[in-house]
């Protein structure tokens, strides 16, 4: 049964289990029927449902479910090491001990909680713990499942000794994927990683987009903020979103490794990809103080109707015929041809990239002037849009643009204006700068107010709208203009100076039709 969010006692949502070992286990539900399941044996989230009851994590079918060992599978903490650089055992202790709930933790952000299912877990070393790693510390974890089926992890690790200790840290998570040759993960390009295959020697990520063929052990180094992971068979993607956590680390046994595994089958390779919000290549030292990490991870599917601030992908055309995806993530849309056709490379065909900062040139006196009868707003809104074709062999025809400009919850108008359509070359680069303005716009008073507030406080978000039209040209075929509309922003100004506007696509409507090598068709 499906509850409204607004009925919805979020703390009788949580309930206290345990497994068939008689671990102890919390399960959090939202009012949709999302749930995530938290093994008190690790701190480690081993399941997490979509409210159609999909499983988004990966566990293997052979995991062993009896501490200390822990289960292969879901989200174990590595603390206080990742992997075995280090005295300590692989991953460190944290995987493998039993934490406790924590009825009292010290307070976190209010974000962290409102309208969130959550259980705090905490984790303090033992006398044995301690003769191995003889550092007294305090590791909380938060576990929260949000409204909208969003899971979080919030991990502090207080150092209570007199001497600073040094520390990595990562959430091992083992996301669900349909087969792994139909994965993508998006973000990490033209990154340096650390290959833990070949002696943890540093290399350059050179794809557009890391797609798997053989086994993969690396830790990407100083990462966006947020990572995409696109699975064309599932028609999901995951975003990961993190924070104090600047690396990621990708693996994927592969089948000999898989082999070798006796609690992972031979087949579920294809199964896994695991992309942990990590710190591992400078361990943090800490001293008598705390320290925070977090992710935040989504699970889209292709048709979701959520809210429009989220990452959705779309598949525009049945199976059998050639059809655009499109996909996004934080500060990136991306526009894709999948693998099915053969005809054609699967590669990232565009990506948008857009800053809509500095938003306003002027003083908050300046664009802001009260008359007589009303207020009236006089500003600028500047944004920079980087269209990337990495492609060898396809060509991007760009119809005329019309873009729109608002900014706060109000949407109030700051200008709109039209673009000139263009054609995106192969393997090219097209920057385009997009100025909107108003001029002495007569707006109400008390929504004046509030913009030169936000404004003031760098609180104020701008959110840009451009309907466009794309084509796609291969050895001379092209295809009809499909309709797009992409919706950039949700970053207020402060955030701006360190992060991109969120962007999502839409499809207008499909025109045309075609199959690869075919003259194309009317659609239906
Ligand atoms: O087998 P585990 O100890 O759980 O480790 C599983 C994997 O974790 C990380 O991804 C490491 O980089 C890999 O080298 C390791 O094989």
């Amino acid at each position: 049964m499906r509850h409204s969010a607004a009925v919805w006692d979020y703390r009788a949502a949580i309930e206290h289990t345990k497994d068939w070992n008689g671990m102890d286990q919390v399960v959090l539900r939202n009012p949709q029927g999302a749930s995530a399941r938290v093994s008190l044996h690790g701190g480690q989230v081993f399941s997490w449902r979509n409210e159609q009851g999909e499983e988004l994590l990966f566990t293997s079918s052979k995991g062993i479910f009896k501490p200390p060992k822990q289960v292969r599978g879901g989200i174990p903490i590595c603390f206080p090491q990742f992997g075995n650089c280090g005295s300590l055992e692989q991953h460190g202790f944290a995987r493998s001990k039993v934490w406790t709930v924590d009825d009292n933790p010290p307070p976190l952000h209010p974000n962290d909680s409102h309208g969130k299912s959550f259980i705090d877990l905490l984790l303090k070393p033992s006398e044995e713990d301690l003769k191995c790693w003889p550092y007294s510390f305090e590791l909380r974890l938060r576990v929260s499942l949000a409204a909208n089926g969003d899971l979080a992890l919030t991990s502090r690790v207080r150092n209570i000794d007199g001497k600073p200790f040094s520390f990595s840290f990562t959430y091992h998570t083992y996301l669900s994927v349909s087969d792994i040759s139909e994965v993508r993960v998006e973000g990490l390009e033209t990154l340096d990683y650390l290959d833990n295959l070949r002696q943890r020697e540093r290399f350059t990520e050179q794809g557009d987009a890391l797609t798997f063929e053989s086994e993969v052990d690396r830790v990407y180094l100083s990462c966006p903020n947020a990572i995409a992971i696109l699975d064309h068979g599932r028609k999901r993607t995951y975003v990961i979103r993190k924070d104090g956590l600047p690396d990621v680390a990708v693996w994927n046994p592969w089948e000999k490794k898989s082999k070798a595994m006796a609690d992972f089958g031979d087949e579920e390779y294809k199964k896994m990809l695991c992309v942990d919000g990590a710190v591992v290549e400078k361990p943090v030292t800490l001293k008598p103080e705390q320290s925070k990490f977090k992710i935040a991870i989504n699970g889209r599917q292709a048709n979701e109707t959520s809210s429009p601030k989220t990452t959705r992908l779309q598949r525009t055309q049945p199976p059998g015929k050639a059809y655009l995806e499109t996909a996004t993530h934080k500060g990136i849309a991306a526009f894709f041809i999948p693998t099915k056709e053969k005809t054609v490379q699967a590669l990232p065909s565009m990506l948008m990239l857009l800053n809509p900062s500095p938003c306003y040139r002027h003083s908050p006196d300046d664009y802001r002037r009260r008359r007589s009868d009303g207020t009236y707003l006089t500003a600028k809104m500047v944004a920079r849009i980087e269209v990337r074709n990495p492609n060898e062999n396809i060509i991007y025809h760009f119809g005329e643009s019309k873009v729109e400009t608002t900014a706060g919850d109000d949407e109030v108008n700051l200008g709109s204006t039209t673009l000139p359509e263009f054609t995106q070359g192969k393997e090219n680069t097209t920057s385009l700068e997009i100025e909107t303005s108003v001029n002495n716009e007569l707006i109400e008073d008390g929504i004046g107010s509030k913009i030169l507030d936000q404004f003031t406080s760098k609180k104020l978000k701008v959110d840009m709208d451009v309907k466009t039209s794309i084509g796609i040209g291969v050895e001379g075929v092209k295809t009809g203009l499909l309709g797009v509309e992409v919706l950039c922003g949700g970053v207020t100004l402060k955030e701006t100076n360190n992060e991109m506007p969120r962007c999502i696509i839409s499809t207008l409507k499909c025109i045309h039709r075609v199959k690869w090598g075919q003259e194309s068709s009317p659609a239906e």
